[in-house]
């Protein structure tokens, strides 16, 4: 495909989301299925097409003065990638599989699309929804920390990866995936850094025999931090409460350095399923997988009723919004609505609950989200101690690794792409009295 082709893809697949509303890897896999002839170059050009439209949604609609798909790409290409009218129209060139030749306003919108952002209001220039204004005002503060928060979390995320200390040393990887540009993470010790595929596309990491033999495993530094600040260490008990498919529970392992009891459970059982082969794979044997019979409701059965009052240590990553992970999910930013960061406050809530009679007198609660929005970070800590007296609120662990992040109340750390280069995590720890 021309690069003129795959812009005109970029635009059928947003026009198809649009009409589909379904989200954006679904309508990206069926448009790749249904045309055989697009090589996987294509298919990566044009998921990164898609994507940066994706992320820049609002500020390259408004250039543009139109929210059609079209308009969007060309606004993107603009804003997003900084060419200028003639650049663009090589690709609107109306020639065969091209978009249409852009029309004189067209051209002027993006000559004049720099000058015009400068004025629009501050979600447009931030690129996040009207409606989550108040709550990112109120974690960053002013709008000048909004717009530089927020507009890096419009950029492409590099890659990272952990490297398992049960099985590997960071060096020794390092020098193996040095071909891919690897360079060591400039936050966790254990991090090695990938930049952002050109064209996304992607490294074939999964394929590497180093991630076969359990040696590496894709991990967001921040995610790597949060694990860090845990201070899980060899010999303890640990919970990790809301395991999911174990990214921190084996991050924990390899703290823990496989000697201690840790126990991972989730609220859905199949969530864990995922979690097996990388146990094996990563060499963990300190990890009692606890899956639910069913859907784990508040008042059923405890899978962890034998650990209650005992855990030194109870790991709390929070079902969320997500909002700190737009680099790598731009659809989600704009498919979130309202109604949905309320039942994340109600599961956090519940989490929360379930975990707190299971840390020991002296133990500490850890809890994680990977996002920066207050109502699921500040606000739910405060709720919790506000319902909770016999918790306090604690330092993080110190891994090492400083505090490079916004300094939340409670003691709790927010890390954002902005100022600690990691997706946006958020943590906080509560010792038990
Ligand atoms: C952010 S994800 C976990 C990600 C995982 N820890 C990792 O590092 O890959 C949140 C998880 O919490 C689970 N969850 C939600 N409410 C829960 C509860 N009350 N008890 C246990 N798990 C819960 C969800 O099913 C989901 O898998």
């Amino acid at each position: 495909m021309t690069p003129a082709a795959r812009v005109n893809a970029a635009i059928d697949v947003l026009a198809e989301l649009e009409s589909s509303r379904r989200p954006a890897p679904d309508v990206l896999r069926d448009w790749g299925r249904a045309r055989r002839y697009a090589g996987s170059r294509d298919r990566a050009a044009v998921a990164t097409l898609v994507y940066d439209c994706l992320r820049r949604r609002l500020s390259a609609a408004f250039v543009m003065d139109s929210d059609s798909p079209r308009a969007v790409v060309a606004g993107m290409l603009a804003v997003a990638r900084g060419m200028d009218a003639d650049a663009v129209a090589a690709l609107f060139s109306g020639e065969r599989h091209a978009p249409a030749p852009l029309t004189q306003a067209e051209r002027a919108a993006i000559a004049g699309a720099r000058g015009r952002l400068a004025a629009a209001p501050l979600h447009v220039r931030g690129d996040f929804p009207e409606w989550l204004a108040g709550e990112i005002l109120r974690a960053f503060g002013d709008e000048t920390a909004v717009l530089c928060e927020m507009q890096a979390l419009c950029e492409r995320a590099p890659v990272d990866i952990r490297v398992n200390t049960l099985k590997a040393d960071p060096a020794t990887v390092l020098e193996r995936l040095a071909w891919m540009g690897a360079q060591p993470g400039r936050r966790a010790p254990a991090a090695i850094r990938l930049p952002p595929p050109p064209d996304g596309q992607g490294q074939s990491l999964q394929a590497d025999e180093g991630f076969v033999r359990g040696w590496f495993e894709v991990q967001d530094q921040g995610s790597q931090l949060a694990a860090l600040y845990t201070g899980a260490a060899p010999g303890e008990t640990v919970v990790d409460l809301c395991a999911g498919a174990g990214g921190k529970t084996l991050a924990l392992a390899a703290m823990m350095r496989n000697e201690g009891r840790l126990l991972a459970t989730d609220v859905d059982p199949r969530r864990l399923a995922a979690l097996y082969p990388r146990l094996d794979r990563a060499g963990v044997t300190c990890v009692e997988a606890r899956p639910p019979r069913g859907r784990w409701r508040p008042g059923g059965p405890e899978p962890l009723a034998d650990v209650t009052g005992a855990a030194d240590l109870v790991l709390v990553d929070a079902p969320c919004t997500g909002t700190g992970t737009w680099r790598r999910n731009p659809d989600a930013k704009w498919r979130l609505r309202p109604g949905a960061l309320a039942e994340r406050r109600r599961e956090q809530e519940a989490a929360l609950e379930r975990a707190a009679p299971l840390v020991r007198p002296g133990g500490r609660l850890v809890y994680v989200t990977c996002s920066v929005l207050p109502q699921e970070n500040d606000d739910a800590v405060a709720g919790f101690l506000a319902r909770h007296p016999e918790f306090v609120a604690d330092a993080l662990a110190d891994a090492g690794v400083g505090r490079p992040g916004h300094e939340r109340p409670h003691g709790a750390l927010q890390l954002t792409p902005a100022r600690s280069g990691v997706d946006g995590f958020y943590v906080a720890s509560l010792r038990r009295r």
